[in-house]
């Protein structure tokens, strides 16, 4: 099984470090929520992590050469518009790629992957439909499918859930828990930290490109963190239902 591992992982713009030396070992079975302000270094971590943008320290997905590494890791990046007016069907088909020849169509297990994928996506009755046609979160939910049906041990999201509507993104924290379950690496940044506490195994809190706490959500989102890094007081307590998050004030 495959994780990832960060040594000292930097990236800069200009002098300025955004990310600063991140030092991390994930493993399989982990949800993790990469969480922190805007501007924290969520989504330059993530890059640096897939070896897409130039850093310093180390990544092990980053070493892989690109045909080894798009096996291993399906990335959903953050910008998620779709511009060719294909089918649902074909644009999901766009994640099994990797594992397609030169020339070489879809065969059986390619076609059982991309109808998993529907399926797991409640996309099914969309397969035919034209991808641009759909709305912004359904198109959000095409482009999971098409990240799932590359069937990677490892998936990395940027804010996945954002846009879509509530019930869809509990469901959708729901599955990527249940990839995790499943034995896959999963990493997501997210700004919902009420679905992060309850759907993720661990959490990395970013800021000023710093990691700055890494562990059980629980512990990750004390009152000290809170009001530190989001200049937040929440109320965050264990309920029958599983736990609950709700900001309360702005505390700077
Ligand atoms: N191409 C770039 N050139 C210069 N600075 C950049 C570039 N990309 C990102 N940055 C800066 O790096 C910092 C980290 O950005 P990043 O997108 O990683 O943050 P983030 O935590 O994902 O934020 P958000 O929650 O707003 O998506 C920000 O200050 C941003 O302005």
């Amino acid at each position: 099984m495959t994780g990832l591992e960060l040594s000292h992982l930097t990236v800069r713009r200009g002098t300025r470090p955004v990310v600063e030396d991140v030092t991390a070992t994930l493993s399989p079975g982990d949800c993790v929520g990469l969480v922190g302000p805007n501007g924290a270094g969520k989504t330059t971590l993530m890059r640096a992590a897939l070896g897409l943008v130039p850093h310093k320290g180390s990544s092990s997905l980053a070493r892989l050469a690109p045909s080894e590494r798009a096996r291993i890791a399906a990335w959903l990046p953050q910008m998620r518009e779709i511009a060719w007016p294909v089918s649902v069907e074909t644009l999901v088909g766009l994640g099994r790629t990797p594992h397609l020849g030169p020339g070489q169509g879809p065969g059986p297990r390619d076609r059982a992957a991309i109808a998993g994928a529907l399926d797991r996506l409640g996309l099914a009755g969309f397969a035919g439909r034209r991808a641009t046609e759909l709305s912004g979160g359904e198109q959000a939910r095409v482009l999971i499918a098409r990240a799932l049906a590359q069937e990677a041990p490892v998936l990395m999201a940027d804010e996945p859930i954002a846009g879509l509507d509530p019930a869809h993104q509990f469901t959708t924290m729901e599955l990527f828990a249940g990839l995790a379950a499943e034995g896959r690496l999963v990493m997501i940044s997210l700004h919902d930290l009420g679905l992060a506490v309850r759907f993720c195994t661990r959490l990395l809190l970013m800021h000023r490109g710093r990691l700055v706490a890494d562990g059980p959500p629980r512990a990750v989102l004390s009152e000290a963190n809170l009001a530190e890094v989001f200049g937040l007081r929440a109320y965050l307590a264990d309920t029958p239902d599983g736990p609950v998050f709700q900001p309360l004030e702005v505390v700077r």
